[in-house]
């Protein structure tokens, strides 16, 4: 087909010799028109899909980069915890750990707080050349996650008055303040360790108030710690916002417990503020005898005190390969929480004792503990009608009672010192002194647990 332009020309197809008439070739005319808007709409399109594609790559890149710089900022925190060399001064340590503190406002999180780049525990325990001391039972607990979890096992402590025992390098101290408490006090008896707090404390000041006792936890006054603390309705549901956390050093672990008991029994010490609680470790085996249940291998004198104020929970094990020096055995983390209603009215001293006595001889008869407690002139009479009163069978093991039935021998035993006072201060253990009436005769006690 050929054309030309003007009114007077004629369309001719080649070939035929046919004109194409006026109206055909204005309805070629029309669809070329067509044609040639719709190429230009594909090469528009054509041309914003370029752009689309080219911002699309741009971003896809930008990603990229930024994904490449935060790994290397990572790896940049991660270098400081490369071990630092021996040779580099406390001072500079130090003036890193302050500069530092002047950030810490800004690594506050909802979560918690985020601590600025500190050296690790390892690297302060070489650097101070912190040797442990065996009479202090220093085992040390260098394991970020395992510190975090002990902490996580005291539940919410954000905002909270916090007294970790035995603080050592920082370990357990450092995922404390990480939850955010309102106060933490650190009791240490190792002088030692105070630069490490110190540098702690530091590093916290802009946020939370940190206390560093240098001392011995069992003469320290936990009730003048916190005198901010309100103190909290024992009956209230929840419990006072107070809490013992510790990774105990294992040789005073049990005479701490049971002073605590007592403490707990009178609300007196920690328990002056209200309800508070416990997460402490515990050698395994202690661990298992605290919450030991009835008929239990390990059931002692520590299951049962402890189940008559609180109601103490196994959470987890610790293997001992976790600890530097590693200790001969694994650990246990107990929480202990006080009951809103402890289970006897009798003064903790009268329970702790009768309760020695019942556990004193674990293979025995448990009437044999018992009668113990009584001076020999009144020991059959009286033994008997202690079982009698009390309901219990005198020719169960120790470990075969109940805790109300150990109540009811300590009440039955109570309501006797009552009408006999001169049977309270009789003590089988101490040295006979002839004449008296009281002497003691018995001197085969098996080991206490
Ligand atoms: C088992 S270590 C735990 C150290 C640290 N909390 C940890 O988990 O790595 C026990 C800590 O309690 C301290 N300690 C021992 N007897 C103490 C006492 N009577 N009063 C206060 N602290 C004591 C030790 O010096 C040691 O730092």
């Amino acid at each position: 087909m050929s054309s030309s332009e003007g009114p007077k020309s004629e369309f001719k197809i080649e070939g035929t010799g046919r004109t194409l008439k006026k109206t055909e070739v204005d309805f070629m005319r029309l669809i070329e028109q067509q044609n040639l808007q719709r190429v230009q709409k594909l090469q528009r399109q054509r041309r914003n899909n370029k752009l689309t594609g080219i911002a699309l790559g741009g971003t896809v890149l930008g990603i990229y980069l930024y994904s490449m710089f935060s790994v290397k900022q990572e790896k940049f925190l991660d270098d400081f915890e490369e071990p630092v060399k021996l040779e580099v001064e406390n001072k500079a340590l130090t003036q890193h750990t302050m500069a530092s503190a002047t950030r810490i406002s800004k690594a506050l999180t909802s979560s918690g707080v985020r601590l600025p780049p500190l050296p690790t525990i390892r690297d302060l325990v070489k650097l101070y050349q912190l040797r442990a001391i065996k009479q202090l039972s220093q085992n040390f607990l260098m394991d970020e996650r395992l510190t975090d979890k002990i902490v996580r096992a005291a539940g919410n402590i954000r905002d909270h008055y916090v007294l970790e025992v035995g603080p050592g390098p920082g370990g357990i101290t450092r995922s404390i303040i990480r939850q955010n408490p309102r106060h933490l006090v650190v009791v240490e008896k190792d002088r030692r360790f105070m630069p490490t707090m110190e540098m702690l404390a530091e590093v916290t000041q802009p946020f939370m108030r940190m206390d560093i006792v240098q001392g011995d936890i069992l003469n320290y006054r936990i009730e003048e710690a916190f005198p901010d603390c309100p103190p909290h309705d024992w009956m209230d549901k929840r419990r006072a916002p107070v809490h013992l956390i510790g990774n105990l050093p294992f040789a005073i672990s049990t005479r701490l417990l049971i002073n605590w008991l007592r403490d707990m029994s009178l609300r007196t010490g920690a328990w002056s503020y209200g309800r508070a609680s416990l997460t402490l470790t515990f050698q395994k085996e202690v661990a298992e005898r605290i919450v030991a249940p009835i008929l239990s291998e390990q059931r002692c004198r520590l299951s049962v005190m402890n189940q008559i104020w609180s109601s103490p929970d196994l959470r987890f094990m610790i293997s001992g390969r976790a600890f530097v020096p590693k200790p001969q055995v694994d650990v246990g983390v107990v929480t202990i929480v006080p009951l809103q209603t402890p289970l006897t009215q009798v003064h903790f001293d009268t329970v702790e004792k009768v309760i020695r006595h019942i556990f004193s001889m674990r293979q025995k008869y448990c009437r044999r503990g018992v009668s113990n407690l009584y001076p020999p002139a009144v020991r059959e009479e009286l033994t008997e009608l202690t079982f009698k009163r009390a309901e219990v069978d005198p020719l169960a093991r120790s470990f075969q009672l109940s805790v109300a039935e150990c109540l009811r021998i300590v009440e039955v035993y109570d309501d006797l010192v009552r009408q006999h006072p001169e049977i309270a201060s009789y003590d089988y253990r101490a040295p006979k002194v002839k004449g008296s009436g009281l002497e003691s005769d018995e001197q085969d006690s098996e080991t206490e647990r």
